[in-house]
């Protein structure tokens, strides 16, 4: 008997969703690089009206928003507030629009993450997170994915969920926008030093060890900036750490493997042609771990690679040869 009730309540729950899915939503995605052309093709799918706007485009800024009832930013980290600050001060954004970022990083100017930026430009807005284990040529292909819409206001991750939800795009909704925004952007970085270990072929158990290890430094710090312990267990912590460190199509991952094999920074970041978020994450990152002392293992072999201080071989044998200790020690 105590059954009847939850199934109803569940059924509601989906004949909400499915009668939201009828209804044209006005998307605008603010830019056209891999993510932002994913997603947009997701919700043109889903049948709704979707405009894309990027800095070479010849749509202006103030077009691309007018009439938007969800405005979607997948621009690179180090366009987000000046993008921000645009939207603030030369247009107009709709009273009601939700605002979504599907950018993982941090912003070196003042260390916010996308999300806090948003928020405080547009205090009366809703803003959403979107982050999962999304690498986009998977998606594009119409892979099966799974991804996070996470919103203090339920009722716009909700919305947003609808908006891109399909058959082979499965979306769940989470409270906590800032956890699962620090899951992908802080994972960026384990996916360079998973990248290095690959490159000098340390095998198996290695990687299994980083990424196990990694799960308390990103817990450490994302805790500390705000997010939620059970969040970087999901599918925008863990799920994400999982795709990007085992992915040749990471871009992060692959930062670390051209490392590893020799190349300079300069030309693996050449040869990409596109945003790899780890590396303006892991400075800023440290600024915060040193500001702040946490404890960044990892991510600071990483950092110390990536500005020459150290040879792949040498940030290996940092990390190996650091105290003993008990396992669970020191997850917060
Ligand atoms: N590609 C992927 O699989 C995924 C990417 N992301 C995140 O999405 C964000 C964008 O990544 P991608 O689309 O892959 O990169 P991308 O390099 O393909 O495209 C970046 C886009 O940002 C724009 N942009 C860069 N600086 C700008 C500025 N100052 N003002 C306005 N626009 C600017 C570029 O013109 C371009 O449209 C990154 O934070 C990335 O971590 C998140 C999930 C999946
Ligand atoms: O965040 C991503 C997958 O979820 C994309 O990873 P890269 O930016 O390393 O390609």
């Amino acid at each position: 008997m105590v059954s009847a009730p939850i199934k109803s309540a569940q059924s509601a729950k989906v004949i909400s969703n499915a009668a939201l899915k009828t209804q044209t939503v006005n998307l605008t995605v603010l830019g056209a690089g891999a993510w932002g052309s994913a997603l947009a093709a997701l919700a043109s799918r889903n049948q709704h009206n979707v405009s894309v706007w990027s800095r070479r485009s010849e749509l202006s800024l103030a077009d691309a928003v007018k009439g938007a009832d969800v405005i979607l930013s997948a621009i690179s980290m180090k366009g987000v507030a000046e993008l921000a600050n645009r939207l603030n001060t030369e247009v107009a954004v709709p009273e009601s629009a939700i605002i979504v970022t599907a950018t993982k990083g941090l912003d070196p100017a003042t260390t916010r993450t996308p999300s806090q930026i948003f928020t405080e430009t547009f205090p009366t807005h809703p803003v959403v997170v979107l982050s999962g284990p999304n690498l986009s040529k998977e998606i594009e292909k119409g892979l099966p994915a799974a991804t996070v819409v996470a919103s203090t206001d339920e009722a716009a991750a909700t919305q947003v969920q609808t908006l891109f939800a399909s058959d082979s795009f499965r979306i769940y909704t989470s409270p906590d926008p800032l956890g699962a925004e620090l899951g992908g952007t802080l994972k960026n970085v384990i996916a360079i030093a998973v990248g290095v270990c690959d490159g000098l072929n340390l095998g198996t158990n290695a990687k299994a060890a980083l990424m196990t290890r990694a799960m308390p430094e990103v817990i450490r710090i994302g805790t500390h900036l705000g997010g939620q312990t059970e969040t970087f267990f999901g599918l925008s912590g863990l799920g994400d750490m999982l795709a990007t460190c085992t992915s040749v199509l990471s871009r992060n991952y692959r930062v670390g493997y051209g490392l590893a094999v020799g190349k300079k920074l300069e030309q693996i970041l050449a040869e990409l042609g596109s945003t790899a978020e780890g590396v303006n994450t892991a400075n800023v990152l440290i600024e915060i771990a040193n500001r702040e002392e946490i404890p960044v293992p990892i991510s600071r072999q990483v950092h110390r690679l990536l500005n020459g201080k150290i040879t792949p071989q040498e940030a290996v044998e940092a990390l190996m040869e650091r105290d003993l200790k008990p396992e669970v020690c020191d997850l917060f």
